[in-house]
């Protein structure tokens, strides 16, 4: 339609949406322009946990405030000073190798559903309690754990091991984390102690090409199925891309020592919303590659995923039923692995009405 000098700015103007497909179904956002616009989140905050240990609870309450407010806001901060060494970051770096691309190839997934599949390659580091570097509790009854969970190549000789290091780094972390994530949402430190009974994270070493067809995407739009992510961006190539509620993407570029730490819907289910999962996506135009590697805090797979007592109110009664953790990570998988047996069968059961 030809603009009119009569008309109001939002009949003059064509909407465009953002469209992604997560784990509340399809989200459409429409972009906003001008007037139009929202407040909304321009930039990643940074939080700084260099007084995580710290004996006083007034130190790890000041956190706690901080992180809230990251969460509610943003869905995402950069955590500075979080204790990871840079050693072991370095030794994590797959440039150290020239045989690992990991056993996912590119085009594998396709989050986003106009695109041939996203333009990554990963190695993906899973719970099994068959690891004894995951350290089962004794007695644990194996019988329920696939046995072929993770798959170790033989070259280089310390992959597994630094893998593993790094991992536990992570995992270190991520415990402390989710006690300050509970005192931003008002409950005791150790509210969610239970939570992380067996091993209970995943870590994706993630290579990038530069994507230089314009459709492509490093990964498509979309929001993790995790309580939160804690992304190292091994390159300094800026890539990824968070979105605002004005369906602007923002960029959360590499900063150094830092780690990218994302709400997952899982956080965002127990909050009712008041902590937002926010949709992201990875797009690579730099000409160059790019590594990293998110580690998703997941949850013991028979956790029940439940609305936090302090975050239902009268005027936002809970919006969730409870759900069990390795039934809505199945779901998730199985419908970004277009290319895999189980997620072939499972869409086709989909569409006979069946699941
Ligand atoms: O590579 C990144 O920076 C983010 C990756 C990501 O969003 C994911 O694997 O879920
Ligand atoms: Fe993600």
């Amino acid at each position: 339609m030809a603009p009119s000098a009569t008309l109001p700015e939002e009949v003059e103007a064509e909407v465009e949406y953002v469209i992604v497909h997560g784990g509340k179904g399809t989200l459409k956002r429409p972009i906003l322009k001008g007037k139009a616009m929202k407040p909304t989140f321009e930039e990643i905050p940074q939080v700084d946990f260099a007084n995580l240990d710290s004996g006083n609870i007034k130190d790890r309450e000041a956190i706690a405030a901080n992180v809230r407010q990251a969460f509610s806001n943003v869905g995402f901060m950069y955590a500075v000073n979080h204790g990871i060494s840079e050693e072991l970051q370095a030794d994590c770096h797959i440039n150290n190798s020239d045989t690992i691309k990991g056993y996912e190839a590119l085009l594998e997934t396709k989050l986003d559903q106009k695109t041939r599949g996203d333009l990554k390659e990963a190695f993906s580091v899973g719970p099994s309690p068959y690891d004894p570097e995951q350290k089962p509790p004794p007695g644990l009854d194996l019988s329920k754990y696939p046995k072929k969970a993770n798959q170790w190549p033989e070259q280089p000789a310390d992959f597994r091991k630094v893998m593993y290091e790094y991992r536990s780094a992570l995992l270190e972390f991520g415990i402390k984390l989710m006690r300050v994530i509970a005192l931003a949402l008002g409950q005791e430190e150790t509210y969610f102690d239970n939570l992380t009974g067996v091993d209970f994270a995943e870590t994706r070493a993630l290579h990038y090409p530069s994507q230089d067809i314009p459709e492509d995407v490093g990964i498509g739009a979309h929001a993790d199925y995790s309580w939160f992510t804690l992304v190292n961006q091994l390159s300094p190539t800026p890539a990824l891309e968070v979105l605002n509620q004005n369906g602007h993407w923002i960029s959360a570029p590499p900063i150094p020592n830092t780690l990218v730490v994302n709400v997952g819907d899982f956080l965002e289910r127990a909050s009712n919303d008041y902590f937002v999962s926010t949709v992201h996506r990875v797009v690579n135009k730099t000409g160059e590659e790019r590594y990293s590697i998110p580690f998703f805090f997941m949850g013991a797979p028979d956790f029940m995923i439940q609305t936090v007592p302090s975050c239902i109110t009268p005027e936002r009664p809970a919006r969730y039923e409870p759900i069990n953790t390795a039934e809505w990570i199945r779901e998730r998988l199985l419908r970004a692995r277009y290319k895999h047996p189980a997620g072939i069968a499972a869409r086709a059961k989909e569409a006979m009405g069946e699941a």
